[in-house]
């Protein structure tokens, strides 16, 4: 149960020596394999954005945490940032420094600092073209390429070609696949077929995990992305994440609250523990320790693990090897000193 209320420095993470915050059991979670698309369930939700709004206003107050216990929080945000590149200018030799930097995302002096012995990205997150390199240069360190499909970030190439690509990126050895929702069926209220499409995506996907990026800023509505989440989990996602990076509003507080609480409402129901992944614009350490806290607050320990969520962020690890730099050495050091940041 999630503990509502707890402040970050009772939990039990902040607790956790340090050395141990990077270590991730080894549970095995069972995929949510999908329900039938139940209509009434997905009319019947709400969002009262006023009470959400407030809600996400007032978190920054209510919760900080210092010195060891936010440096454990920020190693644990490392595990679990899905590190991106997409752009268009990516080439093997940009992708082969990010891959290194996932296996390595803190110095080594700093994680002795620390004692931190060991330290990865929960991914590698690219393009198709870009997934090769990444397996090669991941080779051996079991960190997963995840990669960016079905006509990202629109969506709006024609529905073979989406599911084609799909499983190309598989066979070249994607083992996370991030689609795109097509936006207008949320828009138009088709909710059979965005469950129809996304069971598609799913079944192409096979063993591949598959993330649902909503574009909630795309999205019209607080009660659309609670609608659209619900039927996402339904056709079978992975996890649901908010953004491709690429809209003019993409990850946001309240847009985070809906998702976790359709996410709970879905465990509730089902048994079935989705992820989530905001993505787009996560590019502080600040943030990310908000990100925490809700997740904690909403969902529970549990879900603050790699399995279960990730961020999507290109920019995010540089900020927090900054603040673990400032936790070991009390001085700051300018960005461009950390690799990739
Ligand atoms: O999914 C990941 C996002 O595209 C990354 O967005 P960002 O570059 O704003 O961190």
């Amino acid at each position: 149960m999630p503990d509502h209320g707890a402040s970050l420095s009772q939990t039990h993470l902040s607790r956790t020596p340090l050395s141990q915050t990077h270590q991730v059991p080894q549970t095995v979670e069972p995929r949510n394999p999908g329900t039938a698309l139940d209509m009434d369930w997905v009319l019947r939700a709400r969002a009262n954005r006023s009470a959400i709004e407030r809600r996400a206003a007032t978190l920054p107050g209510r919760r900080s945490v210092k010195k060891d216990f936010q440096a454990a929080w920020l190693a644990r945000a490392v595990s679990c940032i899905d590190l991106t590149t997409l752009a268009g200018d990516d080439t093997r030799g940009r992708v082969a420094r990010l891959c290194a930097k996932a296996r390595q995302p803190v110095r080594a002096d700093l994680l002795d600092a620390l004692g931190l012995p060991h330290l990865t990205t929960g991914a590698v997150c690219v393009y198709h073209d870009m997934i090769a390199p990444a397996v090669a240069a991941l080779h051996g360190s079991g960190i997963p390429v995840a990669a960016v499909s079905t006509g990202f970030p629109a969506g709006l190439s024609p529905f073979h070609l989406r599911v084609a690509e799909i499983g190309d990126s598989v066979a070249a050895g994607a083992a996370e696949i991030d689609i795109v929702i097509s936006r207008r069926h949320v828009l138009t209220g088709d909710w059979q077929a965005l469950y129809d499409e996304m069971r598609a995506f799913r079944e192409a996907c096979g063993p591949a995990h598959v993330k649902a990026i909503l574009a909630t800023g795309e999205l019209g509505t607080l009660q659309n992305v609670a609608r659209a989440s619900l039927v996402c989990m339904m056709a079978g996602a992975d996890f649901i994440k908010t953004s491709t990076g690429k809209e003019s509003v993409n990850a946001t507080l309240p847009v985070t609250l809906v998702m976790l609480r359709a996410i709970r409402e879905y465990h509730d129901a089902t048994g079935f523990r989705v992820g989530y992944k905001p993505a787009g614009g996560i590019s502080k350490a600040k943030d990310a320790l908000l990100y925490l806290a809700l997740i904690k607050d909403e969902l529970g320990d549990r879900w603050l693990r790699p399995d279960l969520f990730r961020f999507g962020a290109s920019s995010l690890l540089g900020d927090i090897e900054r603040q673990l730099e400032h936790h070991v050495t009390g001085a700051y050091s300018a960005s461009w000193r950390h690799a990739m940041s």
